[in-house]
């Protein structure tokens, strides 16, 4: 069969299939039937949770920012003596404890409060409440999605990641993006750590490394690895405190440029791009990983870790999460493994493959070889 008609026969399919489940008639009888009702109730839950979604991000972010869900993280509580510690009245604390209750957050044990699974799940991974906190910049800037999309939009994301001003040395715009993907690396550095052995490499250079957190993890985990640092001035000049204060300043060199304007600093047969690709155009990302290919010796490895579209079971946090993240951001896309794939091919790396990580949901890992 042509690949014509193959996509012919296709779209009268989704077509024909589209008319009847919005047929109102169907729907009703599709409740009633009990074959059928089932999925017509999974389904409607599922579309009711799409349209009111940003009420359950709104609940989990009170919950965050009273405390509640530290307080509960330290012990049982009655909801009178929550009150009194999250600074709520008794009435809006049991309405938050009743909505927290329904979104998993936190549960009722006798006439106590604890956590609910998905709260006890946050508590395990660092980074999340952070996460949730800037999400008031981006909140904003959804306020009118279609505005966004025009490219009319207030641009509050695109101010906190001012990558122009850190390149300027602009330590106040460095600080508050550096410190959140600080707090965050936990979603990703042992994901990395476990899928790929860096113990075969000398010399790493970690690329937009931010404060050195990821570099961290690898001094801690791998041995006898020499480490190197390239970010903007001002997140440079972090990335040093920070690791002096941890006791790795001697272990890591730390460079600062612009990885669009400088050549990277050679000598490293592994360089790694951490949640860094993909805050970058097409026509820039090329000129990194041009970059990255000129700084590697033949037979270097390049490690690219981020979320990406496409990713099987998590196709939402792909496309539409960091789709539109990234678009009010005001640059770069997520790529399939498949895109990322064609630039490295562009960029001159001869080899490439996508590894397992245990959660592609947060972060998946492509090894290129020079
Ligand atoms: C024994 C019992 C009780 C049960 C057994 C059943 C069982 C196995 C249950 C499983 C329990 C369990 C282990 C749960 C684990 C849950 C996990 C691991 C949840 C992880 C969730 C991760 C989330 C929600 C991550 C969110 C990440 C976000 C929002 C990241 C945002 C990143 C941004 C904005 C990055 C920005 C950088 C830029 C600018 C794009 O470059
Ligand atoms: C999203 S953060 C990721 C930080 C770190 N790799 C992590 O995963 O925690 C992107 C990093 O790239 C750096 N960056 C952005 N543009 C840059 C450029 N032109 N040259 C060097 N670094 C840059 C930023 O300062 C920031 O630290």
């Amino acid at each position: 069969m042509s690949k014509g008609l193959v996509v012919g026969l296709h779209h009268r399919f989704v077509a024909a299939r589209n008319r009847v489940l919005a047929s109102p008639g169907f729907q009703r009888f599709a409740a009633r039937c009990w074959l059928t009702r089932p999925v017509a109730r999974r389904r409607a839950r599922r579309l009711f949770d799409l349209v009111a979604g940003f009420v359950y991000s709104q609940t989990l972010a009170a919950c965050l920012e009273t405390g509640l869900i530290a307080l509960l993280a330290e012990e049982t509580q009655a909801s009178a003596a929550i009150a009194a510690r999250i600074g709520l009245s008794h009435e809006a604390t049991l309405r938050l404890l009743r909505a927290g209750a329904a979104i998993g957050l936190v549960e009722r044990v006798g006439d106590r409060w604890t956590l609910g699974s998905d709260g006890a799940a946050l508590r395990g991974n660092g980074g999340i409440a952070e996460m949730v906190a800037h999400h008031r910049l981006l909140y904003a800037d959804l306020a009118d999605p279609v505005a966004l999309l025009r490219g009319e939009r207030a641009g509050t994301l695109a101010g906190y990641w001012d990558y122009d001003k850190a390149s300027d040395s602009d330590a106040a715009v460095a600080a508050p993006y550096s410190r959140l993907m600080a707090a965050s690396q936990p979603l990703v550095a042992a994901q990395i750590l476990d899928c790929y052995r860096f113990a075969r490499h000398r010399r790493l250079l970690d690329v937009g490394g931010g404060e050195g957190r990821f570099l961290e993890s690898v001094g801690a985990r791998v041995a006898g690895l020499e480490l190197a640092l390239f970010d903007l001035p001002a997140v440079g000049a972090r990335a040093q405190t920070r690791l002096d204060s941890a006791g790795l300043g001697d272990r890591v060199t730390i460079h600062s440029g612009s990885f669009l304007v400088d050549p990277l600093p050679a000598g490293h047969d592994l360089i790694t791009l951490v949640r860094v690709l993909h805050d970058h155009d097409d026509a820039p990302a090329l000129a990194l990983l041009r970059a990255v290919h000129a700084a590697l010796p033949p037979g270097g490895r390049l490690l690219i870790a981020e979320p990406m579209a496409g990713t099987p079971g998590a196709e939402p946090a792909g496309d539409a999460y960091f789709g539109l993240y990234l678009l009010a951001m005001g640059s770069g896309r997520p790529r399939t493994p498949r895109e990322i794939g064609a630039i490295l091919a562009a960029a001159g790396f001869r080899t490439s493959r996508l590894v397992v990580t245990a959660l592609p949901l947060t972060c998946r890992v492509m090894i290129a070889c020079r």
